[in-house]
């Protein structure tokens, strides 16, 4: 894996507003964030914390405001981010090993070899099992592995905890942390801790 550190850039949110089914859901959300930095999203089911981070991936187009990055080359979010979604957005027929190849191929910048990966997230041993045979947590691991397997500096990651146990909490904690140190950013929508000391809080909605 490579260890040179990201180039600067900071993500920019302005006075972003959010319409779903015809009803506001947030407005008036702004926020930064920049290298080595995190980003703890709450407030309670339904606040919107899926929604934002679908407009920060370009899933979902903003109801007002802006979403901007500066300094990294004209390049936009959705080209500078990992999506770890709700749904973990893999193929079930495909072993874990495959799963990663293609994002790998879909993602570019190759970072870690998806047997790396697979290593780095403890699961090794069903490198070569269908997805679909693995359990929530590990078809979880599955999908943060993607983080690692192509080289992108903003992590938006949604409910990452969700399904994992303490050891693999502890597990996606020190991936982050080498992420930020690195100079990654990452932005979370999270019910619970994320084991971050230095992670800001943003909380939407009432
Ligand atoms: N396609 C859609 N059409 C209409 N309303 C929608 C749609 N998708 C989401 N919503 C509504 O938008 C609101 C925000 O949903 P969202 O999933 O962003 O919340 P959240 O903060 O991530 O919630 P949770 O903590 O439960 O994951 C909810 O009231 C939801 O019902």
């Amino acid at each position: 894996m490579t260890q040179t550190p990201f180039q600067d850039s900071r993500l920019r949110v302005e006075n972003l507003a959010c319409r779903r089914g015809g009803r506001l859901i947030f407005d008036g959300v702004s926020l930064s964030l920049g290298n080595g930095e995190a980003l703890a999203l709450t407030g309670r089911n339904g606040a919107g914390k899926s929604s934002l981070i679908a407009m920060l991936c370009g899933r979902l187009r903003p109801d007002g405001g802006s979403i901007r990055i500066e300094g990294a080359d004209e390049a936009e979010l959705p080209e500078l981010s990992h999506l770890v979604g709700h749904r973990d957005g893999l193929k079930t027929a495909l072993t874990a090993r495959e799963n990663l190849a293609f994002a790998q191929d879909l993602l570019g910048s190759p970072a870690a070899s998806p047997e790396a990966a697979l290593e780095a997230v403890g699961l090794a041993h069903v490198a070569t099992l269908p997805v679909g045979y693995l359990s929530a947590g590990q078809r979880r691991r599955v999908a943060l592995a993607r983080l690692l397997v192509s080289r992108r500096p903003y992590w938006l990651l949604d409910e990452p905890m969700a399904a994992l146990d303490t050891a693999s909490q502890a597990m996606l904690t020190g991936l982050m942390r080498a992420h930020l140190l690195m100079g990654g950013a990452i932005l979370a929508a999270t019910h619970g801790p994320l084991g971050l000391d230095a992670a800001r809080e943003l909380r939407i909605g009432p």
